[in-house]
């Protein structure tokens, strides 16, 4: 892989590699783009085969924040970080306490939080070394775990998306089925049964399931099973590239909205199902809860404010559709667009020369 001329292309700031032989820690940490303010995004921990494997996902990943961050009228700039290494094995104090002092050297340029792999005490264990981390113990004034907020989030934008395909936000009577009840889709599927939605679930751990049928009246069916099942809305919260090949041909719902990441394998994935007739809800617009709740740690947590702007991620979703109309697009690419136009729009405001410029956050 070209790294510089993969850079060029997807116009990214900076690659950090970080290395520490007494923790073992190999890290990678990507600023994506800035131009709307800090980069942040969470830390991932997993066990890459490669090192090229790692920094692809880095890189990928950077930039898909920078997506989310702008479409949710952040102040916030893109980034992610990777620490190559099992998380059920691989963690400890000195390990995280390195990674942290590299992330205090960049500055504020980078911050971070959880992500696939890492957990509040894991960006407790950051905070020994820098400031520059969020989703830490409420204990330290700070957010803690976003995933029940970005449940909330996902909840708000699934009604924007019923409201678009049945003509009604309400959910109750709907059938929802979730692919994978962990951390946010446990808190997904509360919401839903509150509202009076009829849930199918699947996970590849039994213990998940169990935990929906038993809270929540869930039906349980099997991993292959839940693609064809008869639904009116299919909710992915598992792993991305699941929107593919095989699994669109199986859809029976009318509405595709989920937490996981990157849920279709490509592009022309989302053609496809914009050509089917079906509401799709851009994943990084709809996830967008778990770093609008940590985001809003840099002006001094209020969970109050923070779940109000949660809420917005209906009316961003009615937005994207807006703007899919204008142009003519399936809601993936006029959701590219939304963030694309918001920073070229800021960036032009910025022109102006300011001395000792700073940003609205005062970190
Ligand atoms: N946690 C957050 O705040 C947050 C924010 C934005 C996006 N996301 C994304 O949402 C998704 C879920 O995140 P999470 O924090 O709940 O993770 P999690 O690990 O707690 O939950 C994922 C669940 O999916 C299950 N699973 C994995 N492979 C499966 C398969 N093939 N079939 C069925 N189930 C399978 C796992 O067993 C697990 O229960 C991820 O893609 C994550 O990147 C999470
Ligand atoms: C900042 C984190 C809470 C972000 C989360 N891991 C995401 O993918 O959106």
């Amino acid at each position: 892989m070209n790294i510089f001329d993969y850079m060029q292309k997807y116009d990214y700031e900076q690659l950090v590699f970080c290395q520490d032989e007494n923790s073992g820690l190999k890290a990678i940490i990507c600023i994506h783009d800035t131009t709307l303010g800090p980069a942040l995004g969470g830390t991932r921990m997993w066990p890459y085969q490669t090192e090229e494997e790692a920094i692809i996902d880095v890189l990928r990943l950077g930039r898909g924040m920078t997506y989310k961050n702008a479409a949710a009228g952040l102040n916030i700039g893109g980034g992610k970080a990777v620490i190559i290494g099992d998380p059920r094995k691989h963690k400890s104090e000195e390990l995280f306490r390195a990674f942290g002092r590299y992330i205090q050297g960049l500055n504020g340029r980078y911050i971070t939080a959880e992500d696939v792999g890492t957990t509040v005490a894991d960006m407790d264990m950051i905070h020994l070394e820098t400031d520059y981390v969020t989703g830490v113990s409420p204990a330290f004034g700070s957010s803690g775990n976003p995933s029940p907020v970005t449940a909330y989030g996902v909840y708000r934008g699934m009604k924007a998306a019923a409201k678009l395909a049945f003509g009604s936000d309400s959910l109750s009577g709907r059938v929802v089925a979730v692919q994978g009840v962990g951390n946010v889709a446990y808190n997904l599927c509360r919401h839903l049964h509150e509202e009076g939605a009829h849930l199918i679930v699947t996970d590849i751990n039994e213990e998940n399931v169990n935990r929906a049928v038993n809270d929540f009246g869930a039906k349980a069916v099997g991993v292959n099973e839940i693609f064809g099942v008869e639904c009116d809305i299919f909710s992915p919260c598992a792993l991305g590239a699941i929107i593919n090949d095989d699994t669109i041909p199986l859809l029976k719902a009318k509405v595709i909205a989920g937490a996981a990441n990157n849920q279709l394998k490509e592009e022309r994935h989302g053609d496809l199902i914009h050509e089917m007739g079906l509401i799709y809800a851009p994943d990084y617009v709809i996830n967008a809860g778990g770093v609008i709740n940590v985001a809003d740690e840099l002006q001094g947590y209020n969970r109050e404010r923070a779940l109000k702007k949660v809420e917005t991620i209906y009316d961003t979703i009615l937005k994207v559709y807006e703007i899919a109309e204008r142009d003519g697009v399936p809601s993936y690419k006029a959701a590219d667009r939304m963030a694309e136009e918001r920073i070229a729009r800021v960036s032009k405001s910025r022109n102006t020369f300011l001395k000792n410029g700073k940003t609205v956050y005062d970190r």
